[in-house]
């Protein structure tokens, strides 16, 4: 089994070894629905063919005058219809709780598979063609069912009724229908093979499509202030140009598709054969009217069959593109079996090594952060500092060395409880849509009461300026939490890791443009939420590096020293050279210039 970050008790397994066989896995979840549905149509199909029988049979009572006959042939024949309605009811009712059965734990597969996945993973994948496969791969699935597969049992259920009610008309009536039908298999069989690489490019194509749309309307501020627009358009009409051309391609060969004119044919010969048998006195008249009525029904499986396997190859695809995406491997694995202690909050990197690819980023870094400390991190632009903090909590793992916590590698902690115990603050801050109330319980699920998080947010300095919008608690942040400026979002979020009382908390605080009055109460924050907690504080501010036991300097991926900052003031040289023109200019402009320095 492949390794996830996440999975849910009593997770039904699906056989993902090839698309049709996922598929057969999924709808035999539902045998009942599927016998059901196969007792149905076949009954609705034998009812309807029967009402063909009895055309010709009224044909036979009205050249013999029977009108006793006819009488009955017409009761018969409504409520053969009344029936048949009621069936083909049940059966359609049947067949889609069956295809929405489907799309729903299909949907609920691939949004389990995704949320187990690696960040290496994520950070792989385009988001638009994710969202391509989540919603039109999805919706193609159940399309392949209702009517796709709807439609191809009903047509060839049909056809075998029809071949048999033909076979107890008269078996030498047999002849040209069976002819065809063998006919009709050959061309479906071509047919289907030409669409399928066709179908299979056409849902790819989408995919790329979508993820060019996605990325130009998630960076639409930095295509306007480029004036990019241009740019943009042409790369999504190559693509949609693509697309079209797929589709055209898709067209064509259901254009060129033979049976409708093999089933022309098959009719004038099916009439042609039927006369000769009539003027042979082999069949009566009416004979003849039911025999032309029931291969008259072969029509629907001849037209069906072009746009109901065209539905089937497009959800067999869509199903391949989704299988492929919950397959993909992932790096990490949720370790259930794993540590699941209270955490204290010791950390110790020990000849950490790590790169994203084959460049190293961080070189062979050793520390020790004990229970309760701040340690704070400074160093150049790209030096490493976020990455290494992405080790802590296992966002990536140590590819040489270790990473410790209470004395445990984390890769031997159960990542549920390791994770539950850390909290990120992120640089770039990302809120849910959803209420400001909702966001700062996030974390802490239902368990937050509304005292609590008011509590929180007026520790985190966020009570005043939430409490100054008209819905408060419960304004809805937009996407991304657009809404609110960078240090709003940044109260929020201390708000967050306040409520969920981490033991360790990773703060990266290397904004800068935010006004004074807004600084004092971002400072006031950042110092109320590291007590109590092991803290790694990746800053710029003076202020900050001063309430830290310790400050790791890092250069290169490299740590290059570490301790106070008034040891470090005596000793390290690139550490002096961030801070000696302290005294006028604000910290943040002396990392910069340390930066250069640093840099060099
Ligand atoms: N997801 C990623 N995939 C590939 N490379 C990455 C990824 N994230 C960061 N890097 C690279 O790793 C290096 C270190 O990045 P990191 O974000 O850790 O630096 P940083 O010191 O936190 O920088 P800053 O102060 O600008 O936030 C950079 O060269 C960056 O390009």
């Amino acid at each position: 089994m492949a390794k996830r970050e996440f999975t849910v008790t009593n997770e039904y397994h699906y056989n993902t070894s090839s698309p049709t066989r996922w598929i057969i896995s999924h709808l035999f979840r539902y045998k009942f629905l599927i016998i059901t549905f196969i007792v149905l149509a076949l009954a609705t199909n034998t009812l309807y063919s029967q009402l063909r029988v009895f055309t010709g049979s009224a044909f036979d009572a009205v050249l013999q005058h029977n009108e006793g006959q006819l009488v009955f042939i017409a009761v018969a024949m409504l409520a053969s219809i009344l029936l048949c309605a009621c069936v083909d009811l049940g059966a359609r009712s049947v067949v889609q709780l069956l295809g929405s059965r489907f799309a729903r734990d299909a949907r609920e597969e691939l949004y389990i598979s995704l949320l187990g996945k690696s960040q290496t993973f994520h950070n792989r994948q385009r988001v638009g063609d994710i969202m391509a496969r989540a919603a039109n791969d999805m919706n193609q699935l159940q399309d392949m069912v209702v009517p796709g597969f709807d439609v191809i049992f009903d047509s060839f259920s049909s056809m075998a009724v029809v071949i048999i009610y033909i076979g107890l008309l008269n078996p030498q009536l047999l002849l040209v229908p069976v002819l065809y039908v063998i006919g009709f298999l050959i061309a479906l069989y071509f047919y289907s093979r030409t669409l399928n690489p066709v179908s299979r490019k056409l849902r790819e194509q989408f995919g790329v499509t979508n993820a060019v749309l996605n990325e130009a309307i998630s960076g639409i501020e930095v295509v306007k202030s480029t004036s990019q627009e241009e740019q943009e358009k042409q790369k999504f009409a190559e693509n949609a140009t693509k697309y079209r051309d797929y589709f055209v391609r898709s067209g064509q060969i259901q254009g060129r598709y033979l049976p409708t004119l093999l089933f022309g044919i098959a009719l004038a010969l099916c009439f042609l054969h039927g006369l000769f048998l009539l003027l042979n006195h082999q069949i009566t008249l009416g004979t003849l009217v039911s025999f032309m009525a029931l291969a008259g029904n072969l029509r629907f499986v001849t037209d069906m069959s072009t746009w109901s396997f065209n539905l089937v190859q497009l959800g067999v695809a869509g199903s391949k593109r989704i299988i492929d995406l919950m397959k993909e491997e992932t790096e990490l694995d949720e370790n259930d079996g794993g540590y699941q202690g209270e955490m204290q909050g010791d950390i110790v990197f020990e000849n950490v090594s790590f790169g994203y690819g084959t460049t190293p980023i961080l070189k062979n870094v050793s520390f020790h952060a004990k229970p309760g400390q701040t340690i704070a991190i400074v160093g150049q632009t790209g030096s490493g500092k976020s990455t290494l903090t992405k080790l802590v909590n296992r966002i990536y793992d140590a590819q040489q060395g270790r990473v410790l916590i209470d004395g445990k590698d984390v890769r031997q902690w159960n990542l549920d409880s390791l994770r539950s115990q850390i909290s990120t603050i992120e640089q770039d801050i990302f809120l849910f849509s959803r209420s400001i109330a909702e966001n700062i319980a996030y974390g802490f699920g239902s368990k937050a009461d509304q005292a609590a998080i008011e509590n929180a947010a007026k520790d985190a300095q966020a009570h005043e300026f939430i409490m100054s919008f008209k819905e408060g608690y419960n304004t809805v942040v937009g996407e991304r939490g657009v809404m609110l400026s960078g240090g709003q979002r940044q109260r929020i979020a201390i708000a967050r890791a306040l409520l969920t009382d981490p033991r360790i908390l990773i703060l990266d605080d290397s904004t800068s443009a935010i006004d004074s009055a807004t600084e004092d109460q971002i400072q006031k924050a950042i110092k109320r939420v590291l007590q109590g907690r092991t803290t790694l504080l990746i800053t710029h501010r003076l202020s900050q590096i001063r309430w830290a036991d310790k400050v790791l300097v890092m250069r290169n991926g490299a740590l290059i020293d570490q301790g106070t900052h008034d040891e470090l003031m005596e000793r390290c040289d690139t550490y002096r050279r961030i801070f000696s023109h302290y005294d006028s200019a604000p910290a943040t402009e002396q990392v910069e210039k340390a930066t250069a320095v640093g840099g060099e």
